[in-house]
């Protein structure tokens, strides 16, 4: 049995995009209802067809929904839980998308009090947004993290959890503060490091932005696709996790400061051995099948 079949998508940019289009590929017969604060994403999404209805207001959009996923930047999730609150239905469940999770369950609850709220976060995603950067297949072999309060209705969980499952997705329970932090290493902090070298080798005086461009070896191209993500989006998880982020920047600045003196002392076991663990930690990511360049992971539209 489907876990639900009214859902409703607010935020139509890449992750609202790309559900709408999950859920109607592979549960076409759920009716998807979208709405966008933005009036021309609205129309976009009306001209390529996201969803069955495409709403001009929040609360027309929540007024029969068994579901809305809520899929704005971290800090919008507030304003835009408190926009459907008069309309949602009492059955209703509440979820949402965003990259940290302690944050935007404290505005969940302070908008919608009382009302089932049941966090999550797909780990997908690519440095493009908007309603036309969305895909079908974004979310196929990827984890999505569930993460409930304590006290959460487990069948209201396992229906959430349902919903990505049909949509390709494995999913993990963790809570809250947890996967702030997890994500603060594995995510938010290598956005933060792409950010900055990519800005560093913009402001450099002797080496020239033609320079930076013809000789950019991949690694250093890898960091401009990273950096080239969402300004909103990636300002808002910033802010929003910020203990986590501040915690584990501390950690790698006391690990490159160790770099920077092996370098400057010659201690060439130190980097080798560093070098061999991180080597080793790659290897395993491609051999749990975690790599991008395997088919079917992602980015085919
Ligand atoms: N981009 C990525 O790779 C991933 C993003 N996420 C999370 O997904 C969420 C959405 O990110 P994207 O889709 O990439 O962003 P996006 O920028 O592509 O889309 C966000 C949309 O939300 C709309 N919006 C903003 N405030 C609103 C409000 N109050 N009411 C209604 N609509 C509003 C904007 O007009 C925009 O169309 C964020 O919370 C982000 O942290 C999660 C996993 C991956
Ligand atoms: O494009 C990439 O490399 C990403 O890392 C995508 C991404 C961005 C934010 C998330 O919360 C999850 C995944």
């Amino acid at each position: 049995m489907l876990p639900f079949s009214r859902v409703t998508i607010i935020g139509l940019g890449l992750i609202g995009s790309s559900l709408c289009r999950a859920i109607r590929d592979h549960m076409p017969t759920v009716r998807v209802t979208g709405y966008d604060a933005d009036p021309q994403v609205r129309q976009i999404a009306r001209a390529i067809d996201l969803a069955d209805d495409v709403t001009d207001t929040a609360g027309a959009s929540v007024t029969d929904a068994d579901l809305v996923i809520l899929c704005v930047p971290v800090r919008a999730m507030g304003a835009a839980a408190a926009d459907i609150a008069q309309d949602l239905p009492a059955e209703a469940i509440i979820s949402d998308v965003g990259s940290c999770k302690v944050d935007v369950l404290a505005q969940l609850n302070a908008a919608l009090p009382g009302r089932c709220i049941i966090p999550a976060h797909p780990v997908a995603g690519t440095e493009n947004s908007g309603p036309e950067a969305g895909f079908a297949s974004l979310f196929h072999g990827r984890w999505c993290i569930v993460t409930p309060p304590a006290d959460a209705d487990p069948a209201a969980v396992e229906r959430v959890a349902e919903l990505w499952r049909r949509v390709g997705a494995e999913v993990e329970r963790m809570d809250p503060p947890h996967h702030d932090l997890v994500l603060a290493v594995t995510s938010h902090l290598p956005h933060l490091i792409a950010y900055t070298i990519v800005g560093t080798a913009s402001d450099l005086e002797d080496v020239t932005q033609s320079e930076v461009i013809k000789y950019s070896a991949g690694g250093f191209r890898d960091f401009t696709r990273i950096a080239a993500s969402d300004p909103t989006m990636w300002r808002d998880v910033f802010l929003a996790n910020k203990d986590a982020v501040l915690e584990m920047l501390q950690r790698f600045s006391e690990d490159l400061s160790a770099l920077q003196r092996a370098i400057r002392w010659n201690d060439g076991d130190a980097l080798f051995n560093l070098f061999t663990r991180t080597r080793a930690i790659r290897r395993s990511i491609i051999e749990q099948g975690q790599d991008d360049a395997k088919p079917d992971f992602g980015r085919s539209h």
